[in-house]
């Protein structure tokens, strides 16, 4: 099976997590091997101890990227619902795949900041209103939104299935699922 790295970018709770899993259950159900590399897992882990800096956004973006594209090259889809803020950090990962021919699809889950406050499924949004944390990525630090992404999924008009559906066509049509 051929390996593909596939960015899930966009704001705290645009829905990357949410589309990220009902896509892997879709593809495991056809027989693909997927592996879902969680932002907060991976800052469990293999990011521990990085903050949310640029520098450390940045550190914790090459690392994911590194992971994800030594899994595709292996035949494994790996999906990946990570902010990654920053477009140059986007575009050295991207570029890593390019030198390493490996198959990378950008998408950007463009969920509108109301929306994704309104959802505040950690609670981020209120406690930034409240002031008891800075630096939140679309408030009060940056977000810089792919120009040209592979797809763009508008999560507040379809549904999660909706969303999933859009990406695995995107799939099909690249000859990756
Ligand atoms: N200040 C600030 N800004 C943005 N996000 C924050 C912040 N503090 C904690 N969190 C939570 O950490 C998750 C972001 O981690 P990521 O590894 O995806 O972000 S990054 O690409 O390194 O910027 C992110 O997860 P998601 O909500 O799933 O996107 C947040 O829940
Ligand atoms: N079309 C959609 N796609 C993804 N999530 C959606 C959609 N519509 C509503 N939601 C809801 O939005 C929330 C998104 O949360 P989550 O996936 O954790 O976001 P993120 O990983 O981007 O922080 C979930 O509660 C999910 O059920």
């Amino acid at each position: 099976m051929t390996g593909a790295t596939i960015w899930l970018t966009g704001l705290p709770s645009a829905g990357k997590t949410t589309i990220a899993h009902e896509l892997a259950g879709k593809l495991r159900g056809e027989g693909h091997r997927v592996e879902v590399l969680d932002g907060d897992e991976i800052r469990e882990f293999l990011s521990a101890g990085l903050g949310f800096s640029r520098e450390d956004r940045h550190t914790n973006v090459q690392r994911i990227g590194f992971v994800a594209e030594l899994l595709a090259s292996n035949g494994v889809k790996a999906l990946v619902p990570v902010i990654a803020p920053y477009a140059d950090s986007r575009e050295a990962v991207r570029k890593r795949h390019q030198t390493e021919g490996t198959a990378y699809l950008e998408v950007h889950v463009a969920t509108p900041v109301e929306v994704c406050s309104e959802r505040d499924v950690k609670g981020l949004y209120a406690k930034q209103a409240a002031g008891e944390i800075s630096g939140l990525t679309g408030v009060d630090d940056p977000y810089e939104a792919p120009e040209s992404p592979d797809l763009r999924i508008e999560s507040h008009t379809q549904t999660v299935q909706e969303s999933a559906a859009a990406l695995h066509a995107l799939l099909t049509e690249r000859g990756l699922a």
